[in-house]
């Protein structure tokens, strides 16, 4: 198979998928690398994870914030927000991820604060911003691309109609969908991603993998599913991680383009090394130690003692020949000539 020619058949990213051929392995890393060395060189971008309220009015199987698990929520006030963004960035991040449960107390207040926060990182940080918030109205949309915000970030997980049912119970795959289409249109960046180890097909994998390109994702994700306590897929299995590593390199070469994650929220920053390896270009789920923050899917993992901070990332960067992108770089791949294909 031809790995230089990016235009990969459903048929041949199955094959793939399921390949186990250290020979073949070997070439998909390397051409994932290679494609990112060309684009941008040495350079991988970082963003700062705040992830400002955990109460959340959905039921989501998989997750630990789902509203049916009895666990100890946080809602961190405006001042707080800003200031651990601040904190972020003159750490070195190159953007804030605000992101949030389905938290009703928001809903109320039609996302004002939020919209403030946002204001404020872009106006006065001169950060760009991405919001996580789940779905919302089209109209809390457009308010959030006012303020400026650069990216909105909504996972559908699958695009197994009928899985995405089992996982995101009572809520509809086309209004998610929808959502970030939206968002696209009113011209936001939009990320994409998936969820692997939950049932899914290596089909159905493929079958994402080109769903991202045709919606027009610029950012594009897997993580691997990770059990959480007192949710109902408490018992089921985490994943082999060669999976996810296969599918970070599969969107490398399909979209060579995209910003593509690394993110410490899987295997914290012991993890960081293969994900890189396997031709991300971005680390996510940087989270200042102590800020009393937690993570998504490890929700306290490398957190309070510095593990998922820009310098420990950094670090390891440098082990492998790498660096980090200043926020003006990242601007640069964002917003600049080199315009990033979707
Ligand atoms: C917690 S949500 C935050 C934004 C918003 N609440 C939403 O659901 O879109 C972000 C993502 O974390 C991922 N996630 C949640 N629980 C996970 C788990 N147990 N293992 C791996 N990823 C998980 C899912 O992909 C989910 O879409
Ligand atoms: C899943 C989160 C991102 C939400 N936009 C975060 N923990 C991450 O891994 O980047
Ligand atoms: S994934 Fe998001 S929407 Fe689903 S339960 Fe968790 S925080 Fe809520």
């Amino acid at each position: 198979m031809d790995l230089k020619n990016g235009a990969l058949t459903k048929q041949q990213l199955v094959d793939l998928l399921g390949s186990s051929d250290p020979q073949v392995l070997k070439e998909l890393f390397a051409r994932a690398c290679q494609l990112r060395q060309e684009i941008q060189g040495k350079k991988i971008f970082a963003y700062g994870f705040v992830y400002f309220t955990t109460f959340c009015r959905n039921d989501c199987n998989f997750c630990y914030y789902r509203k049916s698990n009895p666990i100890e929520r946080y809602r961190k006030t405006s001042e707080e927000i800003l200031s651990i963004s601040q904190e972020l960035i003159d750490s070195g991040v190159n953007l804030i991820d605000l992101t949030m449960g389905e938290d009703p107390v928001y809903h109320e207040e039609a996302f004002d604060s939020v919209v403030g926060i946002i204001q404020t990182i872009k106006d006065q940080y001169d950060t760009p911003v991405m919001i996580s918030p789940g779905v919302v109205e089209p109209e809390t949309i457009q308010r959030m691309a006012d303020a400026g915000a650069d990216w909105y970030a909504l996972y559908q997980e699958t695009h197994n109609r009928q899985l995405f049912k089992t996982l995101r119970k009572e809520q509809d795959y086309d209004e998610r969908m929808n959502a970030k289409l939206y968002a696209r249109n009113q011209g936001m960046c939009i990320e994409e991603g998936l969820l692997a180890g939950v049932g899914e097909t290596d089909e159905d994998i493929a079958e994402s993998l080109l769903v991202m390109g045709q919606i027009g994702a610029r950012q594009v994700r897997v993580m691997s599913f990770v059990p959480q306590q007192g949710s109902p897929m408490e018992g089921c299995q985490t994943p082999d991680r060669l999976k996810e590593l296969k599918i970070i390199a599969l969107l490398r070469i399909l979209y060579p383009h995209a910003l593509i994650p690394a993110s410490l929220d899987v295997d914290g920053i012991g993890g960081l090394k293969e994900r890189i390896g396997a031709g991300a270009n971005l680390i996510t789920s940087i989270i200042p130690p102590r800020s009393g923050l937690m993570g998504v899917a490890q929700n306290t993992m490398d957190v309070d003692d510095g593990g998922r901070t820009v310098e420990e990332a950094a670090r390891i960067l440098g082990e492998m020949g790498l660096r980090m992108a200043s926020r003006e770089e990242y601007k640069a791949f964002l917003w600049g000539k080199e315009e990033v294909q979707s």
